[in-house]
């Protein structure tokens, strides 16, 4: 590993040493790109060859990694003291390994365990409610197509309970396993558990308090709506409520609660007046997974974004295939060679999957951005920046103006009036305000798992403690510590942070409000020009303005990145707050008048 040592230094132009052959970057970016190979070829045909591949070759990676790691702390010990940020900040990085860190035959154990577990997530499956001998449901089409469109309470539950009791259960103990061995690998990185390594991502000492600050700042706004919620599905789902004040997890039109705009349809604020499912439309003109994404493609490059490169649209994998098992939960990823990325995803032709192809595509417009920073660098800013890309320029597709101008909208349809914005308003915050609660306690709850305050004995009762605290809903049927309910969510088997999702909520508004002054389709005085009608599509500036953070990738702290796209340093919710506003006043009213009391016991 001598040459890497050399090249160490030399890759960061430390005067004093040779040239050397090998190029740190060159070398990491090889194994990267043969480890991703590999993954992919695993995500997209489970099989056991397949997983022995990508076990290897994970092992391998994981190997250079601490190899390096042991040069570079051994041979600059004191790096931590060096006067230039930008060495002892690429030194941090190289410093931080992860699971890497584990002794080879503890980080195979710890694969093969988040593989295990991965696997049965991808590939449980229940049986129908309706004919009980068909046992062959997958969740991805079928059961997301249940939970989206039946509005039969005994099928819900059926369809709920099955799924949590199959593919979360079995994997409580093997999740109890990884989590031991995780947090030997944090505290192999100096953090004393995983949570705090997690946490480490967003370089600030009180990042906890101000997510905290944030939940409590919109709690107010979140329990208005589940007010309003509530009281419509109980006109729906009479019998299913009591007097908690909480709701039935099965009645939100999602598998885990986490976005309720598939019940928009029965409870829409004004029915005569547009909505933006256009799912319908979608069918009726006949698109296609391949179409939604170049329509997404189409947007980027309106703003002067990098397109999709030749690679992604051979090598992507964009429908479910029906002669293999693969895990058809959507992602995108680098192959670290800056010529390969590409998105697999389960799409269908819905208007959520439309914006899942817009959240992945965000992804890997990132990855193209940041592509020729240091290998070190090629990293969101903070977790939060990787999410909040796509779901951004989301923000401007979903709206109804938007959707006239693809077509998605009849032309002839009224969309400026104030009745339309609320509509409108409404169906976003079932899918972002819903989400806050879900984001934050998802994270909150692997803390205290990994922090030691809660062991295996308690994992389930404490899920549907916070559950409840937070988002005020409660499970459809008897659950016990028989279930492991939080595995039934993929990221807890497949071990992806997700406090990422929360910060990405808050943040993606403030990019959206930059984006639209410097396009100029908002204007804070103007109240012609609400935050929620901008569209920035075909704004070159926008897009530039986008570009110019993005590019730094996390080769600055995240901060200097915000100010760069947003003016501010700070993360903050008045950008979430102004674009609803409008809702917030209008829901209240509509709860006042109904006699419904947001909270619950
Ligand atoms: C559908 C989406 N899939 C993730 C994502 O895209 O973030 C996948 C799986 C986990 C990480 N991942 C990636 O693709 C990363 N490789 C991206 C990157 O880091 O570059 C997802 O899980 N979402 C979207 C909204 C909320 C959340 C959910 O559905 O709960
Ligand atoms: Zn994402």
């Amino acid at each position: 590993v001598a040459p890497l040592l050399i090249c160490i230094i030399d890759a960061w132009n430390l005067p004093s040493l040779r040239y050397s052959a090998l190029n740190l970057d060159q070398l990491s970016s090889q194994k990267c790109y043969e480890s991703s190979v590999a993954e992919w070829a695993y995500a997209t045909d489970i099989n056991d060859e397949n997983e022995k591949t990508k076990l290897s070759l994970s092992l391998d990676i994981a190997k250079l990694s601490k190899e390096i790691w042991q040069n570079v702390t051994t041979t600059f010990p004191l790096w931590r003291e060096f006067k230039d940020p930008d060495l002892v900040r690429k030194f941090k990085t190289i410093t931080i390994l992860g699971s890497a860190a584990l002794p080879d035959d503890q980080y195979k154990k710890y694969a093969q365990l988040e593989t295990d577990m991965t696997k049965h997530y991808s590939t449980t499956k229940v049986c129908s409610f309706k004919y009980k001998e068909t046992c062959n449901l997958s969740l991805e089409p079928d059961l997301i197509k249940i939970m989206r469109e039946s509005r039969d309470e005994e099928e819900l539950r059926h369809v709920w309970t099955e799924w949590h009791d199959k593919s979360g259960g079995p994997t409580k103990q093997t999740y109890k396993q990884f989590v031991e061995i995780s947090n030997q690998a944090a505290k192999l990185n100096n953090f004393k558990d995983t949570g705090a390594l997690w946490l480490d991502g967003y370089e600030s000492e009180t990042f906890k308090d101000d997510v905290e600050e944030l939940w409590q700042t919109l709690k107010p706004f979140y329990q208005q709506m589940h007010a309003y919620v509530r009281a419509k599905l109980r006109n729906v789902y009479g019998d299913q409520f009591s007097d908690d004040g909480l709701i039935p997890a099965h009645l939100l039109g999602n598998m885990w609660a986490q976005a309720w705009d598939n019940v928009f349809p029965l409870m829409t604020p004004y029915p005569t007046k547009a909505s933006i499912d256009v799912t319908e439309q979608m069918i009726q003109q006949g698109y296609t997974p391949l179409k939604m994404f170049q329509v997404s493609d189409e947007f980027f490059t309106s703003l002067g974004l990098i397109p999709m490169p030749e690679e992604f649209w051979k090598e992507s994998l964009i429908e479910k295939p029906d002669d293999r098992e693969v895990v058809c939960h959507a992602s995108a990823w680098d192959f670290c060679n800056k010529k390969d990325f590409r998105i697999k995803q389960c799409t269908r032709v819905t208007t959520t999957d439309l914006i899942t192809v817009h959240h992945e595509m965000g992804h890997i417009q990132y990855d193209l951005l940041y592509k020729d920073q240091p290998y070190f660098y090629r990293q969101g800013a903070n977790p939060g920046f990787h999410e909040a890309v796509g779901d951004t320029l989301a923000l401007s597709v979903i709206t109804p103006k938007h959707l006239k101008e693809i077509g998605l909208l009849d032309k002839s349809i009224p969309i400026d009036d104030y009745e339309t914005s609320i509509n409108f308003l409404f169906s976003m915050a079932l899918d972002k305000i819903a989400f806050l609660p879900f984001g934050y306690l998802t994270d909150k709850y692997r803390w205290d798992i990994y922090d030691g305050t809660v062991d295996e004995s308690q994992y389930n009762t404490h899920w549907w403690k916070l559950r409840k605290e937070y988002q005020g809903i409660k499970p459809p049927s008897e659950r016990s510590e028989a279930n492991f309910d939080a595995g039934a969510k993929f990221h807890v088997p497949a071990n992806v942070e997700y406090l990422r999702y929360f910060v990405s909520t808050i943040i993606q508004f403030q990019f959206h409000r930059s984006l639209c002054i410097e396009a100029g389709q908002y204007d804070p005085l103007d109240s012609n020009k609400p935050l929620h009608n901008c569209d920035i599509y075909r704004s070159k500036a926008a897009g530039s303005k986008l570009a110019a953070g993005l590019s730094m990738g996390s080769s600055k702290p995240w901060p200097e990145v915000m100010k760069v796209i947003t003016g501010q340093e700070k993360m903050d919710a008045s950008a979430i707050r102004e674009y609803f506003s409008p809702l917030e006043k209008w829901l209240t009213a509509a709860n006042e008048k109904m006699g419904e009391i947001p909270g619950w016991k």
